[in-house]
């Protein structure tokens, strides 16, 4: 059985005093009951309150991106590095956000996620069409392509801590969410896609994700589908009541 995986990303919110006030509150709400695994995604200047607030909690946390090299001249980016520095586990990468406003290509991503896992950082990568490639009907080949580009070079036992996301781009932040149906349908496809590149074993332990408008109403139905594992939050995660509804959906 795989342990279902609820994470948080808070995306451009939450100044120091928001993350304090939000973090005091989940740890309020999360306890040893609390069977999913729980991982929150602040901005990198809130990482280092948010390593101390946590520091004797269940909570686990992540950054949102990072570069590749591990020091240099680059301008406004972020080391591995520096992730460890504040104690991150775990690294968002390849977020729809970072392809499409950031230009973020495949082979880039690749490479973050190569040295995420060299430094021991777990990455959740994620993937997913737009409203366009789904109304084309190519839903399932720009995600393989999407997989296949992203963990090329990477070998079965490197993936043992990855985990995937597949948040559909026109379901991020609309309001807009995926059926369970039309959710698991992809999920299930990517699953198969990972025995094929890999092997049954890894396909069965992988945690894939779903993300785009999950919210406390939805949340249970989209959990229950036997190829998701988990969520991965955008706006829901910012309050805490949501936030731990959709925890306790996963229960
Ligand atoms: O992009 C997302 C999480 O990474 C999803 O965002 P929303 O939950 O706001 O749709």
């Amino acid at each position: 059985m795989r342990k279902k995986i609820i994470a948080g990303n808070w995306k451009m919110n939450n100044d120091i005093s928001a993350t304090i006030s939000l973090i005091t509150e989940l740890k309020k709400g999360i306890t040893e009951n609390t069977k999913a695994t729980v991982i929150v995604c602040p901005p990198f200047t809130s990482l280092e309150t948010t390593q101390t607030l946590l520091k004797d909690s269940i909570i686990k946390f992540g950054a949102q991106n990072m570069y590749y090299e591990d020091s240099g001249a680059f301008t406004g980016e972020i080391s591995p590095l520096m992730l460890k520095s504040v104690g991150c586990e775990y690294v968002i990468l390849g977020h729809s956000e970072r392809r499409t406003i950031f230009q973020e290509s495949d082979s880039l991503i690749n490479k973050k996620i190569k040295t995420a896992i060299k430094h021991e950082l777990k990455p959740i990568f994620c993937i997913g069409e737009t409203l366009e490639q789904r109304e084309k009907g190519i839903t399932f080949e720009v995600c393989e392509r999407q997989v296949k580009n992203g963990l090329e070079g990477i070998s079965e036992s490197e993936l043992s801590h990855l985990i995937i996301a597949y948040e559909p781009v026109w379901a991020i932040g609309t309001g807009k969410t995926a059926t369970s149906e039309q959710a698991e349908e992809v999920h299930s496809f990517v699953r198969k896609l990972i025995e094929k590149m890999y092997s049954k074993n890894l396909a069965e332990k992988i945690v894939i994700q779903y993300g785009g408008s999950v919210k406390p109403e939805n949340a249970k139905e989209l959990l229950s589908q036997p190829n998701i594992d988990g969520a991965l939050v955008g706006g829901a995660c910012l309050k805490a009541d949501s936030f731990l509804k959709i925890i306790d959906a996963a229960n």
